[in-house]
C-alpha cells in the first residue's frame, strides 16, 4: 500500500543561547540568507497569550510560562520549516531538550562585555528583574551546560554584525557536515530514529556550491 503520510517538516536550524546572544536578530539574518521565515518562540507565546511575557510571569508565574513555552516549541519543531529562535530559558525543560536531540541546533554565545551593552536599560526580560549583567552572568552560568548539551554547533556573536554571525553559523554547519541539510532541506526529513548529531547524513557531499554566502 502506498504511504500517503506527508513528509515531516522541521526547522532548518534551531537557535538557542543566553539572553542577548542574538537568537532573534542573528536568526533573522540567517533566515534571510536561506530565504525562509524566522519564527521566535517568545513571539509565538506573546501572540497566543495576547499579552507580553512580563505580564505572563507577573500574573501566572514562571512555571506557567515554561509550560506554554514547551507546548509552543514542541509544536514548532514538528511543523515549522524555517529558522526557529528559542527563548533563553527554553533549554531548562527536559522534554524540550529531548526533542532538540533530533534537530540541527545552533548554540549562540556572547561574551559578558557585549552582553552588558546589549541588555543595558532593558526592561522586557523578567528573569533579569533589574539585576542587569550580574543576573545575566549568574543565569548563564546555571544554563551553560544545557546549551552545550543541545547544541550541534556553537557560534560566538560577540563581534561583528548580525550578518557576520549568520555567515559564521553557515561556516560552522559546513564544517560539521550539516550545511546541506540545513540550507536546502535536500536530504530531510531524517528518520527520527537517526539523531542528527550522531549521523550527519550529508557529510559525504559537503559542498559550498549553491550555498548561501
Ligand atoms: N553582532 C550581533 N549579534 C547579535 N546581536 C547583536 C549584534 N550586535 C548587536 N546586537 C543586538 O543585541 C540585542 C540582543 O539580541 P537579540 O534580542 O537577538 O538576543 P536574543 O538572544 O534573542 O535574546 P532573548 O533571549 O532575550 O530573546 C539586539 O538589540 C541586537 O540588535
Ligand atoms: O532567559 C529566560 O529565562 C528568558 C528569556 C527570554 O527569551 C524569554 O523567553 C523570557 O523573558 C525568559
Ligand atoms: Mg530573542
Amino acid at each position: 500500500m502506498t504511504d500517503v503520510t506527508p513528509p515531516r517538516r522541521r526547522p532548518r536550524a534551531v537557535l538557542v543561547g543566553p539572553m542577548a546572544s542574538g537568537k532573534t536578530s542573528v536568526g533573522r539574518s540567517l533566515a534571510a540568507r536561506w530565504g525562509v521565515e524566522l519564527r521566535d518562540s517568545d513571539h509565538v507565546i506573546v501572540e497566543r497569550a495576547g499579552r507580553p511575557i512580563s505580564d505572563i510571569f507577573a500574573s501566572d508565574g514562571e512555571q506557567a510560562f515554561r509550560d506554554l513555552e514547551r507546548e509552543v516549541i514542541l509544536g514548532e519543531l514538528e511543523s515549522f520549516d524555517g529558522v526557529l529562535a528559542l527563548g533563553g530559558g527554553a533549554v531548562l525543560d527536559p522534554l524540550t531538550r529531548e526533542a532538540l536531540a533530533d534537530h540541527i541546533v545552533v548554540s549562540l554565545t556572547v561574551d559578558e562585555r557585549n552582553a552588558g551593552f546589549r541588555i543595558r536599560g532593558d526592561t522586557s526580560r523578567p528573569v533579569l528583574a533589574g539585576g542587569g549583567l550580574e543576573t545575566w552572568r549568574r543565569i548563564y552560568a546555571e544554563r551553560r551546560h544545557l546549551y552545550a548539551e543541545v547544541g550541534t554547533v556553537e557560534v560566538d556573536t560577540s563581534r561583528g554584525t548580525t550578518g557576520a554571525s549568520a555567515t559564521r553559523i553557515i561556516e560552522a554547519l559546513i564544517e560539521a557536515g550539516y550545511e546541506r541539510a540545513a540550507s536546502t532541506g535536500g536530504k530531510r526529513p531524517l528518520p527520527s530514529s537517526v539523531p542528527v548529531r550522531a549521523a550527519p547524513s550529508d557529510a559525504s557531499d559537503r559542498t559550498t556550491s549553491g550555498s548561501p554566502t
